[in-house]
């Protein structure tokens, strides 16, 4: 099959573009270096490939050089008929400075070459045109103007392409190798064609001015993060309120229409307490998802990473940890992938190391459950945020702090000499855009049925488990049952942390996935005979009489334990080392615990 690679500046729309022609939803987001890894689809009767973003063909950052290997590896190749590079209308000259290079190596090895003028709704926005023929002139290629976006001269380029293809036409311009030289003339055809940035900065500057003041600015940040926090849990309940009421009203119907029995009581404590308990928390994960896009699409994050730069780097980070640390609020894996975009290695090392730190989606409903058996539902703070909110700030600045403590600890002991000399930190501002909504709201519920999909046959399965064994001896009870021996026997590990073996058991089934705590201590309490409220598993937790101090031991001990094999598989392929992401496994594993137990002991 033949191939087209789809090249270009960080930012500058290619996975959009991507998306479009193949249909497929790679993630599109405005900050530089979203993309790390390659990404093949289907257009028409050929491979796309969507590269990471690259400024020149001499970069730094892990994710560049990866993408300028394989894009010397792809020009060799026979497949590869055609290279298309992606210009970003609104920032010409410095899209240009790479666009050029591109040209110049797919020449040299015979691949013909087209230019996609992207953004082009932007340059119009503000009342400009570009002279495409000149440029198309001036650069010695097709040059397509359109937008990935508003989808303007998108069918015309679908159109065009697979002719350009088949054509196969190369040609051979003089483009210098020395890389000024390439700056200067990347320089000279934007001036001539490209629009004046201070078109387009002007009204950046505005908000940045704001946004990035020495004061105002971490004032901003920090008021985003909180209402971020806050918003997980106040948007989500009355929706979350919503799937409890549809949950129990079914399983009442459904167990009314049964009969009692034995059939009867599994469905109301396996699959009703324990699936139904964690279902209630997804829509929770998806409202994170829906305030990590709008972040992550306005254009604030790469200014809240300038903004964390100074901080972080007193911890041995660096401003380009912060994405993958708010990627990691989300999933750690991500995070960590994100992490290639950290050039200097000891800083992606010891970001990659405390990203599981970040508290992720998978906790959300062991946070929530927990938050809301020790705090009542109506307390507030200064009488306008949700105590319950502020709760989940704290959680999450918890597990930041521990972040960085291990961080600065990961610093001392393996700062060497060699790389005392730090980089500048540079980092591309991108526009503020208003988001793209459609693929956002595809995100959102993407992230939902993920989420089910993922934890809900692991929840099933550990809840039929977990039934089975409690259920038999039949008429035991659950103490004297299979599940209550076991749990005797363990209950000496959970006993310091003030919990008894139902919590034990749930601990120790997390490990396996972080959601299965939730569905566990649903199919237990079911068991336990408080079944009149079923999806309510909070409310049971609360009449057994949990303390303030094994609650709160719990839930931190949830922020700092790593129960992720999928996070440990990630850690050991991307720092290639086993020892290290088994080790964290333990070492995150025992902090855990140590900091439970002491909590329990001073709170009680
Ligand atoms: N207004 C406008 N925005 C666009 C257009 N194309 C892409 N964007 C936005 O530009 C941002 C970057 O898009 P991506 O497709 O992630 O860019 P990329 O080139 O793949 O970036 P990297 O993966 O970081 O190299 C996103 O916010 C897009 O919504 C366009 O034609 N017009
Ligand atoms: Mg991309």
């Amino acid at each position: 099959m033949q191939r087209i690679i789809l090249v270009g500046k960080p930012n500058s729309g290619k996975s959009l573009l991507f998306n479009q022609l193949t249909g497929l939803r790679q993630k599109v987001a405005n900050f530089p270096g979203v993309t790390v890894e390659l990404k093949s689809g289907q257009f028409d009767e050929f491979e796309l490939i969507d590269f990471p973003g690259t400024y020149s063909l001499n970069s730094l950052s892990r994710d560049e050089q990866i993408a300028i290997e394989k894009l010397n590896i792809a020009v060799h190749d026979e497949h590869t008929s055609m290279v298309v590079c992606v210009l970003d209308a609104t920032r010409l000259e410095r899209s240009l400075v790479f666009g050029l290079q591109a040209q110049r190596l797919a020449e040299e090895n015979g691949k013909s070459v087209v230019f996609v003028l992207n953004m082009i709704d932007e340059v119009q926005k503000h009342g400009f045109e570009i002279d495409v023929d000149g440029l198309q002139q001036a650069l010695g290629a097709p040059v397509f103007a359109l937008s990935a976006k508003k989808l303007i001269g998108v069918a015309e380029f679908k159109k065009a392409l697979p002719a350009l293809v088949k054509q196969g036409k190369t040609s051979h311009h003089d483009i210098p190798e020395a890389r000024e030289k390439v700056i200067e003339r990347a320089r000279n055809i934007s001036k001539q064609y490209g629009i004046q940035a201070d078109v387009v900065l002007k009204s950046q500057n505005r908000i940045d001015r704001f946004l990035l003041h020495n004061v105002l600015g971490g004032v901003a940040f920090l008021a985003v993060m909180f209402l971020l926090f806050q918003s997980i849990f106040t948007w989500a309940t009355p929706l979350m309120d919503g799937v409890e009421w549809c949950i129990t009203e079914f399983a009442h119907w459904l167990t009314a229409l049964i009969g009692p029995g034995m059939i009867s009581d599994f469905l109301n404590d396996a699959v009703f307490g324990g699936v139904g308990a964690f279902l209630v928390f997804v829509p929770q994960i998806m409202v994170l998802t829906f305030i990590i896009g709008l972040l992550e699409d306005s254009g604030y994050l790469a200014r809240a990473a300038l903004i964390c730069h100074k901080p972080l780097s007193y911890f041995g980070l660096s401003g380009r940890s912060f994405i993958p640390y708010l990627s990691g609020f989300a999933c750690a894996i991500p995070g960590i992938m994100a992490a290639r975009t950290i050039e200097s290695p000891r800083k992606r090392l010891i970001t990659m190391m405390t990203i599981p730190l970040m508290s992720c989606s998978a906790r959300l409903p062991v946070y929530a459950l927990l938050v809301a058996v020790l705090i009542p539902e109506d307390a507030t703070l200064f009488g306008i945020f949700d105590f319950r909110g502020a709760a989940f700030f704290g959680l999450y600045l918890f597990g930041i702090i521990v972040a960085l403590i291990v961080s600065l600890l990961l610093n001392r002991f393996t700062r060497n000499q060699s790389d005392e000399m730090d980089m500048p930190f540079i980092l591309e501002l991108p526009s503020y855009r208003v988001p793209h909504w459609k693929p956002l709201f595809h995100r959102v519920l993407n992230s939902g049925k993920y989420f089910i999909r993922r934890a809900a046959p692991v929840i099933f399965i550990i809840s039929l488990c977990l039934w089975v064994l409690g259920y038999f001896p039949q008429g035991a009870g659950l103490q004297g049952s299979f599940l209550g021996q076991i749990g005797h026997i363990i209950e000496p590990i959970f006993e310091p942390m003030g919990l008894d073996w139902r919590y034990g058991v749930a601990i120790i089934m997390s490990f396996l996935a972080r959601e299965v705590f939730v569905g566990a201590l649903g199919t237990l309490f079911g068991m336990a005979g408080a079944d009149d409220n079923i999806a309510g598993l909070a409310a049971n937790i609360q009449a057994d009489g949990l303390t303030l101090g094994a609650g709160l031991g719990l839930l931190l001990f949830y922020v700092v334990a790593l129960q992720c094999v999928a996070t440990v598989a990630t850690l050991r392929a991307e720092t290639g080392k086993g020892s290290i992401a088994w080790g964290l496994m333990a070492a995150y594993g025992v902090l855990a615990y140590i900091i439970a137990v002491v909590t329990f002991q001073l709170v009680s």
